[in-house]
């Protein structure tokens, strides 16, 4: 695992639009040979959205075959619903870049039958062969996407009912009314996230702090699915000073040191 310690969220969006534009750009993606990115909704990834725009607009990165599946989608509110993750990404990444509208892939929190629905989205990323670089951020509990405290750490694309603690965290987006956050999601599993090339979670703020420790110096356990990273070959957590907080300064100071000509001019 790398872990990539930045100061502030700006910092974070760049190093992560940063890295994603270089990973696009030596991939040399074409038509018949798509680069696939896993993205994801939220908070964190706002900066990294932004950051990725303007290296577009200075023409250092195209979108144009690039293939996007999102982490996840509420159950039961409509796509054009302003808090939907369709609208989300739309109104903060889509509708600003070159991506064609046919390699856009969401999920669907209207489906007639949820269950055919994610199995579809698992054979459609399959149909690619796999998820070249998975973005995604990281709830207080340590989720990643929607896979809640006790998800299987073998889990694929699957409805999952929300935790009290996320329908909380995520009533800002709902007027602070916890009845109108959905009490169910579509969601990727950890097995789809762990089976793409390179995942890479941002983490941002102090109320990230212990889902980023248990992440880097827990146990791998499905109580914080976050640590799953720590199966993957290819994992890059980057991280604001405040998120850091609770990990050991050893920690921070070993993967500052390894990081050093990384993170130079961020
Ligand atoms: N399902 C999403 C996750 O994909 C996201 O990473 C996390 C953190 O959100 P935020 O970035 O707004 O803190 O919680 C949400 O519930």
């Amino acid at each position: 695992m790398r872990l990539i310690p930045l100061q502030n969220a700006e910092q974070v969006g760049k190093w992560a639009a940063r890295h994603i534009a270089q990973k696009i750009n030596a991939f040399k993606p074409t038509e018949a040979r798509p680069f696939v990115l896993g993205l994801p909704t939220g908070g964190t990834p706002l900066s990294t959205y932004k950051a990725l725009i303007e290296l577009y607009n200075a023409g250092e990165v195209s979108f144009k075959h690039v293939v996007t599946f999102n982490m996840d989608e509420y159950v039961g509110i409509n796509p054009d619903h302003p808090e939907s993750y369709r609208s989300f990404m739309y109104n903060n990444f889509f509708n600003y870049v070159d991506i064609q509208e046919e390699n856009i892939n969401l999920l669907d929190g209207l489906a007639d039958d949820i269950d055919a629905h994610c199995a579809a989205y698992e054979e459609k990323i399959k149909s690619y062969g796999k998820i070249n670089l998975f973005m995604g951020g990281v709830g207080i509990d340590g989720h990643i996407a929607f896979n809640e405290p006790a998800s299987s750490l073998s889990s694929r694309t699957r409805i999952k009912t929300l935790t009290e603690d996320t329908r909380i965290a995520n009533s800002r987006f709902f007027e602070g009314d916890i009845n109108q956050v959905p009490k169910y999601a579509l969601t990727i599993g950890v097995a789809t996230l762990l089976d793409a090339e390179e995942v890479m979670i941002l983490s941002l703020g102090h109320n990230k702090a212990l889902a980023l420790q248990m992440a880097v110096e827990g146990s791998v356990n499905h109580m914080w699915t976050v640590t799953a990273l720590q199966l993957h070959r290819q994992a890059i957590i980057v991280a604001d000073e405040p998120a850091q907080q609770e990990l050991k300064v050893k920690t921070v100071k070993y993967f500052t040191e390894l990081e050093a000509e990384n993170i130079k001019g961020i």
